[in-house]
């Protein structure tokens, strides 16, 4: 490998199976070294901030001599998770993360309160689903009433990581705007809500402007990265894959991960009262329309599991349909739905099943691209697919075929944590981290053009979840 040519950064993806970090060339993109460790998330969808900590430390341990020379570190993490901490700022109780659905009751409520979908979207850029982070806290407030009143600060996923290393509480506009009480018209925390739900804004962490610095790192016992190096804002992990794609608005992304995403940047602040687009903010100055579903790679290899197949191990044909809700399902709305199997037949065969599940996960996605899409997107420009489940031939060709759309595989694949690296490379380098990521070439990959729309799947899926729908809203 040759020697960098410019100073070192790292990135951290925190995302909700593992965490993986890059030591990066800020001159050039080239990733000098990386490391990732995993997470434990519980049947209810939580899991113990303490252990992203250890998980972060271990990753760049990992990295080796290279981590002790960067010069900056940006963490994107996961988005949406509560995280509460005590007086000394231990967690209260394990983060509730974005993909559990008992906040469901809590969400109807909230919205209702508030004016209904419309209000919301207006005022919020979105209608909430019970991933947003408002829902979550007013289900401690209900369900664990003792644990939500010894609550002393509030954060997300990256705020907390960002935290530990600064010694500060700060946060930025991307993944405040998924907690729900971020406002994207004020572009302010809204004193409404927060005064509803009962959480004081002084529990909450300062949002940093574009281009702030969080701080430095301090020192901290078991942590590889120099005292003093540059803490960039972070932000949420849909958020900094956009970043480190150096996206423009209009590009469609799809990524594949432990949640489907759908998402472009847009110059337009969004705000679509069906609630199937979250008007996200993004890391710099712009918007992310995006859709997001609970159900994708973790659906696909638990289906390969239950029939000891790999995951690749797809049979075309049958007529069977799966609707892969097994954690209840945000996009569409049905979050005490549980997973369908229909079209049966005696000559059914295990890997037309396991192709019906990627088709189940895809559709869900696609349906939504269009609406995150602005009026002026270029309606042939070739999604660009990335996420673990980019690496797989199944998912790619899955895309390719429920899409009829041209699609491309950025070669690198760490696109959050590159995008993080592009934050703190742009913070040191004092440059925009889009067009750091942009020099970096990130989005460069084999492109694969569009073949003919499988019309047919996509109507019998729309048909099964039409006829499905009381099956799939009953508690
Ligand atoms: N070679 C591969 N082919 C297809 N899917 C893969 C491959 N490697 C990993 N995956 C999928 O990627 C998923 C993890 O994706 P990732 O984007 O890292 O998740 P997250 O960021 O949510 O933690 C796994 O659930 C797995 O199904
Ligand atoms: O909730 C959302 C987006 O709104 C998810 O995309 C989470 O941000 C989790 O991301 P991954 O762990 O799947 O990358």
């Amino acid at each position: 490998m040759a020697a960098p040519e410019g100073p070192l950064v790292v990135g951290v993806d925190s995302s909700t199976q593992s965490t993986k970090a890059l030591v990066v060339d800020a001159a050039t993109g080239q990733v000098v070294a990386r490391g990732q460790a995993p997470h434990t998330v519980s049947p209810d969808h939580e899991s113990d901030p303490g252990q992203w900590w250890e998980a972060l430390c271990r990753a760049l341990e990992q990295c080796g001599p290279a981590v002790h020379r960067a010069a900056a570190v940006s963490v994107g993490g996961q988005q949406h998770g509560l995280v509460t901490l005590d007086a000394g700022g231990r967690p209260v109780r394990p983060a509730l993360l974005w993909n559990d659905v008992r906040s469901a009751p809590q969400r109807d409520r909230l919205v209702e309160e508030l004016g209904g979908p419309g209000a919301w979207a207006e005022r919020f850029g979105s209608v909430p689903a019970t991933s947003f982070t408002v829902t979550k806290w007013q289900w401690l407030r209900e369900n664990e009433p003792e644990a939500a009143a010894s609550v002393r600060a509030v954060r997300l996923p990256h705020d907390y990581l960002t935290e530990r290393l600064t010694g500060l509480g700060t946060t930025d506009r991307g993944d405040a705007s998924g907690t729900g009480w971020w406002s994207t018209a004020t572009e302010e925390y809204d004193a409404e809500i927060l005064e509803r739900v009962g959480l004081s804004p002084d529990l909450l962490p300062r949002v940093l402007g574009h281009g702030e610095a969080a701080g430095t790192v301090r020192p901290l016992d078991g942590l590889p990265l120099p005292q003093g190096a540059l803490v960039a804002a972070g932000t949420g992990d849909n958020m900094a894959a956009a970043l480190g794609l150096g996206l423009s608005p209009g590009r469609p992304v799809l990524s594949l991960g432990t949640s489907g995403t759908v998402y472009a940047v847009s110059t337009t602040r969004p705000a679509d009262p069906t609630g199937i687009v979250a008007g996200f903010a993004d890391a710099r100055t712009d918007w992310l329309p995006l859709a997001c579903t609970l159900n994708c790679t973790l659906a696909v290899d638990r289906v390969a599991a239950l029939f000891g197949l790999d995951r690749e191990a797809v049979e075309a044909g049958g007529g069977v349909t799966v609707l892969p809700f097994l954690d209840g399902e945000r996009t569409p709305d049905l979050p005490y739905a549980s997973g369908t199997l229909t079209g049966l037949r005696h000559d059914t065969t295990p890997g037309q099943i396991l192709q019906a599940t990627y088709d189940g996960a895809v559709y869900s996605l696609l349906a939504a691209l269009d609406l995150v899409l602005d009026a002026d997107a270029a309606p042939d420009a070739p999604i660009l697919l990335i996420g673990g489940g980019a690496k797989g031939t199944a998912w790619r060709e899955t895309v390719r075929r429920l899409s009829g759309r041209p699609v491309q595989v950025p070669r690198a694949q760490e696109l959050v944590a590159l995008g993080a690296a592009a934050q703190a490379a742009a913070l040191l380098l004092g440059e925009d981290a889009a067009a750091v990521a942009r020099r970096w070439a990130t989005a460069d990959g084999p492109a694969y053009e569009a073949v003919e729309r499988d019309e047919e799947t996509l109507a019998r899926l729309a048909t099964t979840l039409n006829d499905a729908d009381t099956l799939l809203r009953r508690h």
